[in-house]
This record gives C-alpha cells, sequence and structure tokens, in this order.
C-alpha cells in the first residue's frame, strides 16, 4: 500500500531535479550519501528517541544524555566510522553535550596550540575518550573580555610547575560545557605569571578529577551552575563552576606553540602571533556559520510543510479553503528564511574553505590572512545567529497557535539556539570586531596598499562611492552585477562615512565607542555584502539537474532583493539607489515569491531531514498534521488518569465551596 502523503500534490509541481537539490545542500555527491546514510541510522535506533525530552526532570535529562553519548561511542566504534561520520551521527542526535565540546573545544585546542610532544601525549588518550575536556575560559566576571580573566597560573622554578589559582569570586570559572559534572581535563586560560611579570592570558591543560573514582583533586572545586533557558534544550549540558585552590600542574601542560616558559622560568614569545590563543574560537565561530544553515533550514521546513497543510478562510462554493502558503503575507515573511538558509549553506560552504587555508598558512608560518579570518568568522558568526534566532521565532508565529506547542519541535530549537547569539563570542562585541578591521582597512586606503580578500570592493571605493544604480525596470534588478554593486557601494560608502566620523575625535577610542551603534551597521552590511557575494559566485559553478540552477537564482534574488528592501534607508539614504528604484526592487520580489512558491515543498525537502531529526509533527514528511496532533496530545501525562491528580484537595473543595455558597 502507498503511504499517505498529504504533500504529494505540492511535491508534483516542482519545477526541479530534487535529487540533484539534495546533492547541491550537502555539498557533493558523497557527503549526500554519508549523511543520509549515518541519519537514517540514528533516525531508527530507539535510544536516540527524543520525543519525551522536554518531559523528563534535569536529573534523568542529564542521564538520558549520558546514555545517548555512550550508546554513540559504542555505535562510531562498531561501525569504525570516521571521524566526519562519527560528526555527523553526534549532530543527528540533536542532544547538546559534553562531547560537543570534547571534540569541539578541547581537542582542537590542543591542536591549534600545542607543540608536537603535547600532541602525540594528549591527542591519542583524548581521541580514545580515554580522558574527556571542556573548554573552560569564561569566568564569572569576564566573558567577552578575555584579557581580563582573573584566574592565574604562577610559574614556581623551585619544582618546576604552574600554580593555579581562583584569587576571587569573579574569577571562578563560569558557564564551559561539559564541565559540571563530566570533564576530567580541561584547557584552563589563566593569567601567566612568570618572576613577578604578568604576560596575559594563556592556556594550561588541567586534570580536574580522578580517573578512577571521578572525584575532583585536591584543590579544585567544581560543579554544574544551573538550569538554564527553556524545558528540556540546553539543559542536557552541564555548564559548569571551577575553582582552583593553588593547583599544582607540570610546566609542560602549558600550551606553548604560541609563547613558552622555559626550566628557568624565562618567558619566550614566539614569531607566530599572541592571537593564536583565540585560534580554537576562529574554528568554532565557522562552524557556527555552517550550522546556523542547518538550524534555520529546520525551522523554515516545519513553517513551509505546516504551510501548506493548514487552510484558513477564503472556500468557495464549499470548496477547501486557502493554504496559508498561498497568502502573500505568509509567503513575504517565510521565503526569504528559505532563501537565507540556502545562502548561510553557501557562505558556510565558502568559510570552511577559507578556514582550512588560513590553517595551512599558519602551518608555513604565514599570518597574512588571520585577520581577514578573524574578521569573517566573527561577523559572519554574529550576522547568522542573530538572523537564524529571529527566524525560529518567525517560524514559530508562522505556525499560528500550533507551534507553540512543544511538539510543534519550534519551541525547544528556539531555546537551544538562541544562546549562539552569545556563546563564542557576543554578537554585539563581535561585530564590532570586525567594524575594526574595516576602519583599520579604509585608513590604509589611500597607502598604496591594496585591500584584499572580502574587503577588495573597497580597492574601488572612488568607483563605488559615485556610481549611479542604472535600474529602470523591475527586471532590472535580476542582474547579478546590478545587485552586487548596489551592496558593494552601500557597504563602502557606509565605512567611509563612519571613517569621517571618527576622524573627527581627537581620541579614536573615544570616537570608537561614541560611534559604536553606527559602527555594527557597517559591519553588518559588510557581512550581508559578502553572503550576497559568495551566493553570487556559488552560482558562476556548474550545477547539474533540471531546474536546479534556475531555483537557486531564484532563491539568490529573494535573499538578496529582501535585504535591499529591509535595509531600503541604508541604501537610500547613502544615494546608492534612488526611492524609485527601491520601490521597483520591491516589485521585483513580488515576483519572485510567486516562482519560489510551486517549489517551496521541494525546497526544504532537499535539505533530507528525517522526521526524528525533524522531531516536529507540524513539519512531519506526510504532512499528516492533524491526526498526530490528536494522537499526540493523549501521551500528555495529564491525561494519563480522565480526573487529573490535585482534584480532591485543591479543586473540588473550591467547587463544593460554591455549592455551600449557593446553599447560604
Ligand atoms: C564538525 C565538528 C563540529 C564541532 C563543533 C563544535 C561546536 C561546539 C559548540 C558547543 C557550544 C558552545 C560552545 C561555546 C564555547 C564558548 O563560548 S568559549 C568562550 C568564547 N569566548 C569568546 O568568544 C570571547 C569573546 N572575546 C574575544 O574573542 C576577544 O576578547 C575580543 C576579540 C573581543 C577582544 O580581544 P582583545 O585581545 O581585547 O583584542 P583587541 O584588543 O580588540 O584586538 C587585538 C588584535 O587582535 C585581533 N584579534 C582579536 N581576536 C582575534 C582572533 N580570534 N583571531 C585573530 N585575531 C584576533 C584584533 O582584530 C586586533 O587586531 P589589530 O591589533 O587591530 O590588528
Ligand atoms: C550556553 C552557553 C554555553 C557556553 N559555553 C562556554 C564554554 O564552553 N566555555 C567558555 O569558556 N565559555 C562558555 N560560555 C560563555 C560565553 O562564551 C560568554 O557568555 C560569551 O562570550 C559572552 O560573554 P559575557 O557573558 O561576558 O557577556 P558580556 O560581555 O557581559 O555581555 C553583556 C552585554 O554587554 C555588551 N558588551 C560587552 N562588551 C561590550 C563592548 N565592548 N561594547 C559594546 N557592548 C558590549 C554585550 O553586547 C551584551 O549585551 C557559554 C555561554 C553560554 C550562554
Amino acid at each position: 500500500m502507498e503511504a499517505l502523503d498529504y504533500h504529494a500534490e505540492e511535491r508534483r509541481k516542482a519545477e526541479f531535479n530534487l535529487d540533484e537539490m539534495k546533492i547541491v545542500w550537502a555539498g557533493s555527491r558523497r557527503n549526500y550519501e554519508l549523511s543520509d546514510r549515518v541519519a537514517r541510522l540514528v533516525a531508527s535506533d530507539p535510544v536516540f528517541r527524543k520525543d519525551n525530552r522536554t518531559m523528563l526532570t534535569r536529573k534523568d535529562l542529564f542521564k538520558d544524555t549520558l546514555r545517548k553519548a555512550a550508546h554513540a561511542w559504542k555505535r562510531i566504534i562498531d561501525l569504525r566510522l570516521s571521524e566526519e561520520e562519527a560528526n555527523m551521527l553526534r549532530s543527528y542526535v540533536d542532544q547538546p553535550a559534553f562531547t560537543d565540546l570534547h571534540w569541539g573545544m578541547f581537542i582542537p585546542a590542543i591542536k591549534g596550540q600545542g607543540t608536537s610532544e603535547q600532541h602525540e601525549k594528549w591527542l591519542p588518550m583524548a581521541y580514545k575518550m580515554q580522558i574527556i575536556g571542556c573548554y573552560a575560559q569564561t569566568e564569572l566576571g569576564h566573558g567577552s573580555n578575555v584579557q581580563g580573566l582573573e584566574t592565574t597560573a604562577t610559574f614556581d622554578p623551585q619544582t618546576d610547575e604552574f600554580d593555579l589559582h581562583s584569587p576571587t569570586l569573579t574569577s571562578s570559572k563560569w558557564w564551559p560545557g561539559g564541565l559540571g559534572k563530566v570533564s576530567t581535563h580541561a584547557v584552563v586560560y589563566a593569567r601567566l605569571i612568570t618572576g613577578g611579570q604578568d604576560h596575559g592570558v594563556h592556556g594550561f591543560i588541567v586534570q580536574l578529577r580522578g580517573l578512577d573514582d571521578h572525584l575532583p583533586l585536591p584543590g579544585i572545586t567544581v560543579g554544574d551552575i544551573g538550569m538554564k533557558f527553556g524545558s528540556g534544550a540546553y539543559n542536557s549540558m552541564d555548564n559548569g563552576l571551577l575553582r582552583f585552590d593553588h593547583v599544582r600542574i607540570p610546566r609542560n601542560q602549558m600550551l606553548m606553540r604560541v609563547s613558552q616558559v622555559t626550566r628557568e622560568g624565562k618567558f619566550v614569545q614566539s614569531d607566530v602571533p599572541r592571537q593564536l590563543v583565540y585560534g580554537t574560537m576562529v574554528y568554532v565561530r565557522q562552524t557556527i556559520v555552517s550550522d546556523a544553515s542547518c538550524a534555520l533550514a529546520r525551522a523554515v521546513c516545519i513553517a513551509t510543510r505546516y504551510s501548506a497543510v493548514r487552510r484558513q478562510f477564503g472556500s468557495q462554493n464549499g470548496g477547501p479553503e486557502i493554504q496559508v502558503i498561498d497568502y502573500k503575507t505568509q509567503q513575504s515573511r517565510l521565503f526569504p528564511l528559505l532563501a537565507s538558509a540556502y545562502a548561510f549553506r553557501f557562505v558556510g560552504e565558502w568559510l570552511k574553505w577559507l578556514y582550512t587555508d588560513v590553517t595551512q598558512r599558519l602551518q608555513a608560518n604565514d599570518f597574512s590572512t588571520l585577520p581577514e579570518a578573524h574578521a569573517c568568522t566573527a561577523g559572519l558568526k554574529s550576522m547568522t545567529t542573530s538572523v537564524t534566532a529571529d527566524a525560529i521565532e518567525e517560524c514559530r508565529k508562522l505556525c499560528g497557535g500550533h507551534g507553540y506547542l512543544s511538539n510543534s519541535g519550534l519551541p525547544e530549537l528556539f531555546a537551544v539556539y538562541i544562546p549562539t547569539c552569545t556563546y563564542e563570542g557576543d554578537n554585539v562585541v563581535l561585530l564590532l570586531q570586525v567594524a575594526r578591521f574595516l576602519m583599520k582597512t579604509v585608513s590604509q586606503l589611500g597607502s598604496g596598499k591594496k585591500p584584499v580578500g572580502t574587503t577588495a570592493y573597497m580597492g574601488r571605493a572612488e568607483h563605488l562611492m559615485q556610481c549611479r544604480c542604472e535600474v529602470e525596470m523591475a527586471q532590472d534588478w535580476l542582474k547579478p552585477s546590478t545587485i552586487l554593486e548596489a551592496f558593494e557601494a552601500r557597504a563602502v560608502r557606509m565605512s567611509i562615512a563612519c571613517a569621517k566620523s571618527l576622524g573627527k575625535f581627537s581620541n579614536p577610542e573615544d570616537g570608537f565607542a561614541e560611534l559604536s551603534p553606527d559602527l555594527v551597521e557597517v559591519a553588518i552590511a559588510h557581512c550581508q555584502l559578502i553572503v550576497v557575494s559568495k551566493f553570487l559566485e556559488k552560482l558562476q559553478q556548474d550545477i547539474p539537474g533540471k531546474g536546479v540552477k534556475r531555483q537557486l537564482e531564484i532563491l539568490c534574488n529573494v535573499y538578496a532583493l529582501h535585504l535591499l528592501h529591509k535595509h531600503l534607508g541604508d541604501f537610500v539614504a547613502t544615494g546608492c539607489i534612488t526611492p524609485n528604484q527601491g520601490a521597483l526592487a520591491n516589485e521585483q520580489l513580488r515576483l519572485l515569491y510567486a516562482q519560489v512558491r510551486p517549489n517551496a515543498i521541494a525546497l526544504v525537502d532537499a535539505f533530507n531531514y528525517t522526521d526524528h531529526y525533524l522531531g516536529s509533527i507540524l513539519g512531519c514528511y506526510d504532512g499528516n498534521v492533524y491526526q498526530k496532533l490528536y494522537q499526540e496530545a493523549w501521551k500528555d501525562p495529564l491525561n494519563d488518569t480522565v480526573v487529573p491528580d490535585g482534584y480532591l484537595e485543591y479543586l473540588r473543595p473550591i467547587l463544593k465551596q460554591h455549592i455551600r455558597t449557593a446553599r447560604l
């Protein structure tokens, strides 16, 4: 018997080859096949069930997380999965866990900041999970300001050891994931002190718990920091606190790629830039951009499928009501998010390339592209996570009342997702880093130093400052060069205007502080330009499959023109376009939405998400929403009994009191 599919008609409307689009989304046929296989493996395994987790108490949820992590590790070993497959498996399990930090930060920190001897000693144990580690940087008093950390690591030449100490309450480590209850080790960031001199913040490998009894080692106080936002969600993670009372570690546990301390206690700064101490954050920010496209795609998939099932108003002669996806307002809210998911996917792919390139250069002692890698990872992390967090909430609203039900999957997705706007660098703080980079680039424009990479457009500032947009009709906005020039002109004009305003301050730092809200806008304009330009570059590639490239062109235009519409004030105020050209862009946008409409369901099918991973009744593949909602309601523990617990103690006396009052 053929399976029921409420979306069958929608799927028939698609004007492109879905299988080929799935490959574009996955990045390659190989990636597609790998991720499809691993996603199904997870979805079919009862241990990875997650539909009940919002009902669990914190302790039960945490134990469930340990069970899943142990089971995942067993599957990884038994099936001899590669590192890439293992990462995929953990991400499809879809439950924040200490393993994210062990594999995602502890190991990369040792790899990036450790010497080859340190790699040889620590990495084999970490790869086998004989030790489990976390990344302990943030403190109660300081997170964004890393240079303000207070934990000290004082070298004692007598014993050839460091003495780790938390001198104040605010120096307590606070937030590291996996620290609270699991990690046996941590990379701890502390101020290095030798001979009474402070050399700033460095990383140290520190054992926290006994490998036999899991008890904290002498001098170490460690625990969980408490419940976080939402039910289920990030509460599966043991974000922890940590204090040191003069804990001793051997000298060779300082990560010594960037700087060294000799046996005599001499501090040696190598020719590697000190910013490499921040290298793990650059790596993770890069992964967060790709993850943003996944989270956004997930929310959009749920909202799109549900919008095609849901009908309201407009029944004629007893016929069906209108599918809410056919309302222009629904399309104007939903389709830009769909386009953004694809845009973030492609910029994430490019950023991965950039990161790999900078890593290879660093290995060859070429540090020239480090500032750009920092600016791109910081800016794109900030921009994509802010958009995605807002988009998940918008998708909830697009699903009306049912979006607020836990089993829509959206509340939990929102709760898990929103801290990405804060962790790995607060989004505003990171945009200010981008702004600094841009202001520096502008200040060097007259010096003969040619801007390269993502700021190469600034080298054409003279033209971009005075060019005029040539759009006369709505369809003129479909020309890639017209779109690109409008975004470049807007970014460069905003940057130069800010640089000029900064120049009016006698103290540049005062100016930077005063103008910081404008500088944040400049950074956003630059990041949006990067995303638009990388989407356009993607379209230059050979993309096989009937109609696939055409759909991507439509999505790229939707992405760019919706930004132009949203930030019309910037484009018009900087004289990049006229108000009339802005109106033509909006007209073209409406036409594009009509072209997306018949393909919408297939475009979200291309994400290839299993129902398990989506975790949403509203987004399930077959669209059988109402029956599933009805069945699911009966599974709620409140429906275990017809009369609720508490009736006799609390309800009945009130109800009876009414009867008594009535009798009086
Ligand atoms: C496939 C596997 C998947 C694995 C995925 C793993 C994912 C795991 C997810 C787990 C979930 C959550 C994890 C969360 C973990 C954390 O949150 S860890 C803590 C993160 N903390 C932060 O991000 C702190 C943010 N603050 C900073 O980064 C810095 O302090 C800040 C950059 C804001 C300022 O630093 P300062 O040292 O004060 O720098 P400045 O004076 O402003 O700049 C000096 C110069 O240094 C340059 N710079 C700064 N940072 C970097 C960098 N990272 N890289 C390169 N260069 C950098 C800056 O541009 C200045 O340059 P200039 O002198 O102007 O040329
Ligand atoms: C779920 C979660 C997991 C985490 N995991 C880890 C982990 O594994 N390891 C770890 O070390 N840390 C971790 N952290 C900590 C995280 O990295 C920090 O919280 C983050 O870097 C932000 O720093 P903060 O908390 O000090 O924010 P603050 O800097 O105190 O920010 C507060 C406000 O001040 C503003 N602000 C701060 N500085 C400036 C400025 N210069 N200019 C303008 N505005 C400013 C910010 O924009 C924000 O609005 C985690 C945090 C969370 C929420």
